[in-house]
Order: structure tokens, then sequence, then C-alpha cells
């Protein structure tokens, strides 16, 4: 009879392809055992009890902005770790924009790497980025661990981080296809973007819907099909972040059709908040690409029912709460991003479950098993199977809560999700065969090696 770590018994044990009843073991950090339906006959120096609760895989969101180092007075490592603990996420890719100095170069990702070593209380990966200065830069960053990298389209809004022009593009594409790795981008056109921001602006023309008028879903289109052009001249794997709208699904999706190595990502809040959200919200809604409208909002599920969507990320962009203001009702000034890290898992199954009937299997599919397979990781993760790490999150689906803002972790206690009613709640977060969140508290503050 074994002695475990940690035994969870009786719990629904939710991957992306079943729902079994049953106990998991687990030790040094690695499911041990799994039985189904039946009692392990083991002890452990802990066990919980989870009947009537849904174990998944602890979800991985590869897409968040910690701002550290450099500028934590906006989020940072502890307070966004702790915040996705709460929220059932167990693994994070941290985004090269936002933190200074950025993720450009191999000194700045040492940087990085020995601030988050230090802090985070869940595992953690880097992006690296493309930008028209650090096209030497990519192989090294590469060989030192990133997991892609990121480049901006459009202006980011952070001076340190430059868009990418045509020529960046291809030749950062290339370089990026010659080593094997990955390009995700936000794409939105420069030049529409631009030019109709400063005509909105001129005409003192501010409000939320000039604002999202500014930023029309065409930019995306526009900018989508540029860039696949440059995949399919360069052999480069793209990954294409935050689409908006399910007209630039499909773009990707007749790509992939093709034979490109393309995929696609999503956010919570453009599956969840419309454009009259942010005219009643103001700034805690905004971001850009902006929040669309109901019929887009269906539409996205649609595409998510179809299989058509990859990854579900966060893009959790926090900044200070006076940075997020509308001033005079002017909707440009405000910071473009959403505080939502805390929130993936909530709104997948209370939108996504609970109102429109997804399948819990297939919320961990794009939560978590997607994200693992695209990015090397699977199957040491993304999955609840024997030898796999132990990075788990326990939900109660017959528990609805509101929202407040006491309950969340971020650095600046603002969302756009505060007030909302959700259906399924998570009770325990276990990171690495920690319990690290348990009954609405961090836990566990040990440092996650990497
Ligand atoms: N710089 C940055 O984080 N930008 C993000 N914010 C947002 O709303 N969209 C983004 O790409
Ligand atoms: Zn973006
Ligand atoms: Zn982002």
């Amino acid at each position: 009879m074994g002695m475990y770590d940690l035994i969870i018994r009786n719990g629904n044990i939710v991957t992306s392809d079943e729902i079994i009843q049953g106990d998991i073991a687990i030790s040094k950090g690695k499911i041990k055992e799994i039985s189904r339906g039946t009692n392990l006959n083991a002890k452990a120096l802990r066990e919980i009890n989870a009947e009537d609760q849904h174990i998944l895989p602890g979800l991985i969101d590869t897409h968040v902005h910690f701002n550290e180092p450099g500028r934590t007075e906006w989020e940072g490592v502890e307070t966004g770790s702790r915040s996705l603990a709460a929220g059932g996420v167990t693994t994070y890719f941290d985004m090269p924009l936002n933190s200074t100095p950025p993720t450009i170069n191999k000194e700045n990702l040492e940087l990085k790497r020995a601030c988050t070593e230090e802090k985070s209380i869940v595992n953690f990966r880097f992006w690296g980025g493309l930008v028209p200065e650090n096209i030497e830069d990519i192989k090294e960053l590469h060989e030192n661990g990133v997991i892609g990298f990121k480049a901006f389209m459009s202006p980011s809004g952070i001076a340190d981080f430059n868009h990418v022009d045509d020529i960046t593009i291809f030749k950062g594409m290339n370089e990026i296809a010659s080593i094997g790795s990955l390009l995700a981008v936000h794409a939105e056109s420069t030049i529409i973007c631009d030019q109709l921001a400063e005509e909105k602006q001129r005409q003192n023309s501010t409000s939320a819907k000039d604002f999202a008028d500014s930023r029309p879903i065409i930019s995306e289109i526009e900018a989508v099909r540029r860039i696949i052009s440059y995949a399919e001249a360069t052999g480069c794997k793209l990954h294409v972040v935050h689409a908006s709208s399910r007209k630039v699904v499909e773009i990707i999706n007749e790509a992939k059709q093709k034979g490109l190595d393309i995929t696609v990502e999503t956010c919570p809040h453009y599956l969840s908040l419309t454009l009259k959200d942010l005219e009643e919200k103001g700034g805690v809604a905004k971001c850009c690409p902006p929040l669309r409208d109901d019929q887009e909002v269906d539409q996205l599920w649609e595409a998510i029912a179809n299989g058509e969507i990859d990854v579900i990320a966060s893009d959790h962009s926090p900044a200070p709460a006076d940075m997020k203001t509308v001033v005079d009702g002017d909707y440009f000034v405000a910071w473009g991003g959403i505080s939502g890290a805390q929130s993936t898992l909530n709104i997948m199954l209370t939108e996504g479950h609970f109102n429109r009937q997804l399948s819990l299997e297939r919320i961990v599919e794009l939560t978590s098993t997607n994200p693992a397979k695209l990015f090397g990781l699977y199957p040491q993760k993304g999955v609840i199977s024997v030898n796999s790490d132990a990075d788990l999150v326990m939900v109660d689906l017959n528990e609805s809560f509101e929202l407040k803002k006491e309950d969340l972790f971020y650095r600046h206690k603002h969302s756009p999700y505060i007030g909302k009613e959700f259906k399924g709640k998570v009770t325990t977060t276990i990171v690495n065969g920690q319990v690290v969140f348990e009954n609405g508290n961090i836990t566990s503050v040990e440092k996650v090696e990497k």
C-alpha cells in the first residue's frame, strides 16, 4: 500500500475526452495513480474529498501581461500569479511587452525570469518579442527557452515595444521558421486604425462607439490576410491572438484547410461583453480590438461549437484605475486592456457551459489541452493522466456567486466582470501537487522552480 503526498477522492475527473468518477493520487508534483469508479486502496499525507466537485486540468493561460520587471505599479508577478491561482490557472505565458525592459533579447529575458522565479506561485513560460530592432536576437531568445514570439502589427501603446513593418514581418518570420518556433500576432491594420482614430479625434468624436468604429473588424481581417501571405511565403507557424469576430476566425480556418500551420485565440471578453458594456462601464471595458455586438458574441460561440477556435486566453492587460478612466467622455485616452486573468474559467462555465451547453470536455480542450499541445507541454500538462504534472483545478458547479471587488487578487481591483453573477465556483487550485488556493484564500506562497 503506497503512501502518497495527496489523494483527491471521489471527484468527477474531466479531460478533453471524457468525464470519469474516481480518485487521483499525487506525489512529488506528479499524478501517480487514477482510479476509475473505485476507491484507491492507498494512504496519503493529506486527502481531499471532492464529492460533487469536478476536477479539471489546471488552465494554461497563454496570454497575460504582468508588467514585471519595471512596471509593477500596473500589476506584478505576485498579484498576477495569485489571481491566476484563484481562477484555476496553473501555468501562464507572460507577454514580452508592458514590462520594462521588454523581452526582446536574452538579457531582458533573464531579468524577467529572475523576478518571476522569485514571486510566481503558479508555473510560467515566457514569450519573446519580435520588433524591428531585434531580428538578430531571435535565435538566442529561442535557445533560452521562449515558447514563441509575439509581434504587434499596429502600435502597441508601449513606447519600448515597436510594431512591425512588412520587412520585419518577412525577415522575422523567415528567422522564426528556420528555428522551428512560432509567431503570435496582434493583427490590426495600423493604417486603418490610426487614420480613423485621427479623423474621429479631429472631429471631437470620442465616444465609446467612435472608439470602436475607429477599429473596425475589416482592420483585423486585412491584417490577418496580410500576415497569412507571409506565413505562406515563409512557412512560419502562426498564432493569431484575440480574434474579436468569427469573420476573422473564418479566414484563419480557410488557411488551415489549405494546410497552413495556423491557430487562433479568442478571449473571454469577446465572448461575454459588447459595445454596450463599454458604454455603460467605461474604460474598464476598453480593449483592442474593441468589444463588438451581441451578434458577434453569438457567432464566436458558434465558432467554438464548430471547433474553429483553438485557444481561449485572458489577455490580462491591467493598468491602474486612473489610466482606465474616460475623461470628458474621451474613450481614446484610456488604456486599452482588460483585467480578466482571474475570470476565464468562470466565463467559460457561466456563458459557455450553463448558457450555451458547451461541454466541460470542450472547455478543458480550449483552456488547457490545446494550449499544452500547441506549445509542446503535452502530455506533461493539459491532461489528467498518470505521470502528468499535478496541476489541477476543482470546481463546484452547483455554487453561484456574484463577483465582488474584494474577491479580486489583482494589484488594481477593477474588472468589467465585477457585479456579474457566475455559476460554477473554483474551490481549490493545485500546482505541482501543492494546494495554492482553497476556499477563497491563497494557501501556499512557495515559489515555483522552473
Ligand atoms: N499593450 C497591450 O497590452 N495591449 C493589449 N491591450 C489590449 O486591449 N489589446 C492588446 O493587445
Ligand atoms: Zn494584443
Ligand atoms: Zn495581449
